[in-house]
């Protein structure tokens, strides 16, 4: 299976969202990553054919998914970013509506429903109210509407907002048990999120791609550009505004800095071995989220 996003631009009448953007995408897990703002709803709503862009197409195995219609649809599983639940519903009720809404077969509702509950970890709750759910049993009651049809191509758009980190492990443990044979695109803004799961990812600002790459590869290249140092408060102060530092901890008068650099910073410091999160403050230049 192979996803082309072939020079897609979507603009909101004057407001360029994604501007020229190519990748290709097969079988396995991919993390568009950016700012908030960055266009990346708008690429998956493109994705998941919910919007026409202004520009470009998106090939399924060759075939513009626009012209596919239910053939499409029927391989796709999408989780919008605000899902609206119907509190008073059980998540057994919640499943089998959504199932009905999705034209499967009445005859395999039943089973289906339990199947996907029992993927995401919500047997045992399928018969309470999704009112008394946390945020966590919603984004997986979410996830498994998405999985009913058993979609090839599954999206889902920041899963794991309003997550708290427990829910966040379990997450991703569940994406990657239910990435085998399918593409499984996810956006998000935390680097945790995809950092040990994503086969590929892909960075995205102000609407274009920045970079496509491994995790592995990422942290490769970030090799030798972080650094862990020790200033006074004067040295602090002359190299706040010139570098890009990802943690401040101060030990008396004494600051610990861990600073993003491609050079050795201008104080007593060691290299320090990279995280993805050195990555993100790297390329969008901007506080790490989290
Ligand atoms: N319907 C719309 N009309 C006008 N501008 C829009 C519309 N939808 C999105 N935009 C703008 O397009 C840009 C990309 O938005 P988009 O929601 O795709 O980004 P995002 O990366 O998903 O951000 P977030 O995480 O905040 O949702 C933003 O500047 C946004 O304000």
């Amino acid at each position: 299976m192979r996803l082309i996003i072939e020079n897609i631009t979507m603009k909101y009448k004057d407001k360029v969202a994604v501007e020229d953007f190519n990748t290709e995408l097969n079988e396995g897990v991919y993390g568009f990553l950016g700012p908030n703002g960055a266009g990346k709803t708008t690429l998956m709503r493109v994705l998941a054919d919910l919007l026409r862009p202004t520009r470009g197409r998106v090939l399924l195995d060759d075939r513009d998914i626009s012209t596919m219609g239910d053939k499409y649809r029927n391989i796709l599983g999408y989780l919008p970013q605000s899902f609206g639940f119907y509190k008073s519903f059980t998540a057994h009720k919640f499943l089998m509506y959504i199932a009905a809404l999705k034209g499967l077969d009445k005859s395999i509702s039943p089973d289906k429903v339990e199947e996907v509950l029992d993927i995401v970890n919500l047997k045992e709750h399928s018969k309470r109210k999704i009112g008394k759910f946390s945020g966590g049993m919603k984004q997986r009651l979410g996830i498994a509407q998405a999985l009913l049809n058993d979609p090839k191509i599954l999206i889902l758009d920041e899963p794991t907002a309003g997550l708290d980190p427990k829910e966040r492990i379990r997450f991703r443990n569940l994406i990657s048990e239910i990435s085998k044979d399918r593409i499984v695109i996810l956006s998000t803004h935390i680097v945790s999120d995809i950092e040990y799961i994503a086969k590929e990812v892909i960075l995205i600002k102000d609407g274009k791609l920045l970079g496509v790459d491994s995790p592995e590869n990422i942290l490769e290249n970030m090799k030798g550009k972080v650094w862990k140092g020790i200033a006074s408060e004067e040295e602090f102060n002359s190299m706040k505004d010139d570098y890009k530092i990802s943690n401040i901890v101060r030990k008396g008068k004494e600051i610990e800095l861990r600073i993003i650099s491609k050079d050795k910073p201008p104080i007593e410091s060691i290299e320090e071995e990279s995280r993805l999160e050195d990555m993100y403050l790297y390329y969008f230049d901007q506080e790490v989220e989290e």
